[in-house]
């Protein structure tokens, strides 16, 4: 059996059945399954994540009961195969064919004549198969053609027109950039765009990100450069925020929802080693990798500590110059990522996710000195976890005043979708 497909159904059955995120599935798996190439096992494992819904759909046009019936290892084989014929013109079709039963007489015992059958009706029948009536249904079509649950089409055409909505769908199935943030405490971004370059990578600037570089090439993080600091891996839309935010040298900034660390670590480097970032975040484990990071880069005014944003602490209140609140929220933006957002069900967890956000800003607000500056910002494209948050908090608390509010887009930025509201604290009249 080959490896690269057999490691790719493992990545597809953990996302599917542990509902584990795909990107740390894969790194999971491809250390453990030593696979001839990666690239091979990222290009199915994305490609079949991303256009799922559409596999399905196509599936349920090939076989004779409901898709509902299909047990998930014959479902998750039959995906990858017709993915790989319809998508991968690097396999010839009885190849995709030919391995796809290899791994049903392993994982889908006594269901390969049915998978063979089923693919080899594909091949015949591929162009008779048509998408929902575009003009009928809208959003079932939409949903189908880009695989995406049908209420976030729905919550999106709240906001957007029909046709700005499709291409920002669209963009969601686009493979990111890969963009680094400068730390121009140890180098400069054209020093390190002539380094990179050295090292055989395509590097280029960011156009909204002052210290952002763009960066094609393997191995990234095994260069020197990396090892000794000079650089962190950082969406653009993440590094804007930490612009706007703008902590300087000096200041004690306190970011709520720390981990992994990029607006802490963003931060710190923005303050010459100066004034204090405190970083909390709920899980222990993951303050744990803020530290290893600030030793990383070398930054020595970080302070973790595991922490309820919702909790107040006491101590701190009236004290910062600058509060983050990069907050838990859908993720809507970084579907690019991790395709598997677009099947989440709007289930409770989702409808609360604006309340557990204005319950951390509401705790977070007291931190800030008079005259100061909170940031609200989410990684999602969702107008009821932004817009609507951030003014439900200033009404709640008229000496907040929003001060800039941006949400950056895939389809128009070139960004993870990203939401940033800077609210001014009030100086106090003397
Ligand atoms: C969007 S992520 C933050 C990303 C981070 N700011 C960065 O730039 O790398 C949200 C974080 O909030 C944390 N979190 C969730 N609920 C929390 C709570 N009640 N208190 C503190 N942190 C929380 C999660 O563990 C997660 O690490």
């Amino acid at each position: 059996m080959d490896i690269n497909r057999k490691t790719a159904y493992l990545v597809l059955m953990a996302v599917e059945t542990k509902k584990q995120y795909s990107n740390i599935a894969l790194n999971h798996n491809i250390k453990r399954e030593k696979p001839t190439s990666e690239a091979f096992v990222r290009e199915l494992v994305y490609g079949v994540l991303e256009n799922k819904k559409l596999l399905d759909y196509v599936i349920s046009k090939l076989i004779t009961g409901k898709l509902k019936n299909v047990r998930t290892p014959d479902l998750t084989i039959l995906r990858m195969g017709i993915y790989q014929i319809a998508k991968m013109s690097s396999v010839p079709e009885y190849a995709a064919v030919d391995e796809s039963v290899q791994l049903a007489k392993k994982y889908a015992r006594g269901r390969d004549k049915f998978i063979n059958g089923v693919l080899r009706s594909y091949i015949r029948d591929r162009y008779n198969i048509t998408l929902p009536d575009r003009e009928k249904e809208l959003v079932k079509y939409l949903s189908v053609k880009y695989s995406y649950e049908e209420w976030i089409i729905k919550l999106w055409m709240e906001e957007f027109d029909a046709e700005f909505t499709e291409s920002l769908l669209a963009a969601g199935n686009q493979t990111p950039p890969l963009t680094i943030r400068t730390n121009t405490g140890k180098i400069s971004r054209d020093e390190l765009i002539a380094e990179l370059k050295k090292e055989g990578f395509e590097a280029e600037k960011c156009s909204l990100a002052e210290k952002g570089i763009k960066v094609i090439g393997e191995g990234l993080l095994e260069t020197e450069a990396y090892k000794k600091g000079k650089f962190s891996v950082q969406d653009e839309a993440s590094q804007v925020a930490v612009q706007l935010l703008d902590p300087r040298p000096g200041e004690l900034v306190i970011d709520v929802c720390a981990a992994p660390g990029g607006k802490t670590l963003a931060s710190a480097e923005r303050m010459d080693g100066h004034g204090t970032v405190m970083a909390q975040d709920i899980y222990a484990g993951k303050t744990d990798i803020i530290e290893r990071e600030a030793k990383r880069l070398g930054l020595l005014n970080i302070k973790t500590k595991t922490w309820d944003a919702t909790r107040l602490r006491q101590e701190l209140c009236g004290k910062a110059d600058k509060v983050i609140v990069d907050a838990p929220c859908s993720g809507l933006g970084v579907v690019r990522r991790k395709p598997e957002i677009k099947y989440k069900k709007n289930n409770e967890q989702m409808a609360s996710l604006p309340v557990k956000q204005l319950a951390i800003l509401e705790t977070a607000a007291n931190y800030l000195v008079d005259g100061g500056l909170l940031m609200y910002s989410t990684c999602t494209v969702n107008h009821y976890e932004n817009r609507r948050v951030a003014e439900d908090f200033v009404r709640r608390n008229p000496e907040f005043k929003i001060e800039d509010r941006i949400q950056l887009l895939p389809n128009v930025n070139g960004t993870d979708g990203f939401y940033i509201c800077l609210m001014r604290k009030e100086a106090k009249k003397k």
